[in-house]
């Protein structure tokens, strides 16, 4: 069984496009996983690759510990839990920003003690700091944009990717912290056998 290649996706949206990227450098076949299912792990018997499906913010945590080899995971998720890990490669995919966004037509300018709502406390503390602003942030773990609607905070940071989330609820963007894409990332301490392995495919994935 230590043969396998273990990869942690993150349930979601980079799931199912990781899997077709694989599939079509023919790393493995498509058909050994299927999304529709509650199993959390899949194997791939040809390719001698294990899957595991996590949740996204977890994925770091899978690689580094070394419960799994490789991980796909949003540049966003890296630079909020800056994890120990290889960042090997940009799959391209998956691309969205985090932003700042508030209420449409409202104030838009920051002041200190002000309340934040987000999922991606670490970066938005950095990056008010970053402009002498102090701000108290709001952890949230998803619907982010109801907050400033109801009063719960003044702003927030998440990510924007069509713009049609912030407009339908009535908000605007105010400025762009950061861009993301899907990030391909391995574990430090691989065997030598499983480093070639990822080494083979990154090659296959840059052909
Ligand atoms: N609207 C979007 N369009 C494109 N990529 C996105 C979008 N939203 C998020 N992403 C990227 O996809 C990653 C996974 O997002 P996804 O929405 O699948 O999980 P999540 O809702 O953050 O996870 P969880 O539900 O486990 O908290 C994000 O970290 C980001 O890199
Ligand atoms: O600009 P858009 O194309 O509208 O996409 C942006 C939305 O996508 C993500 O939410 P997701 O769908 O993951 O739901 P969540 O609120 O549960 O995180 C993100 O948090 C925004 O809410």
């Amino acid at each position: 069984m230590n043969d396998y290649l273990t990869i942690a996706l993150p349930k979601g949206r980079l799931a199912e496009e990781t899997v077709n990227l694989l599939d079509s450098h023919r790393i493995i076949n498509k058909e050994s996983i299927n999304f529709k299912s509650r199993k959390l792990i899949f194997e791939d018997t040809k390719g001698k690759v294990r899957f595991l499906m996590i949740r996204n913010m977890d994925v770091p945590t899978y690689v580094e510990h070394g419960a799994c080899d490789l991980g796909v995971v949003g540049k966003d998720i890296l630079l909020e839990l800056n994890p120990e890990l290889y960042e090997f490669k940009d799959l391209g995919f998956g691309y969205c920003r985090l932003c700042v966004a508030a209420k449409r037509g409202g104030s838009n300018s920051y002041a200190h003690d002000m309340r934040v709502a987000t999922k991606f406390v670490n970066i938005t503390k950095d990056f008010f700091a970053s402009r002498g602003v102090l701000v108290e942030t709001v952890k949230l773990y998803g619907s982010i944009e109801i907050a400033p609607l109801l009063g719960l905070s003044d702003f927030i940071v998440d990510l924007v990717s069509t713009g049609e989330t912030l407009k339908k609820n009535g908000l605007e963007e105010v400025e762009t912290i950061l861009e993301s894409t899907a990030r391909l990332v391995a574990n430090k301490n691989l065997s030598k056998s499983k480093s070639e392995r990822i080494k083979n495919i990154i090659n296959v994935l840059d052909e």
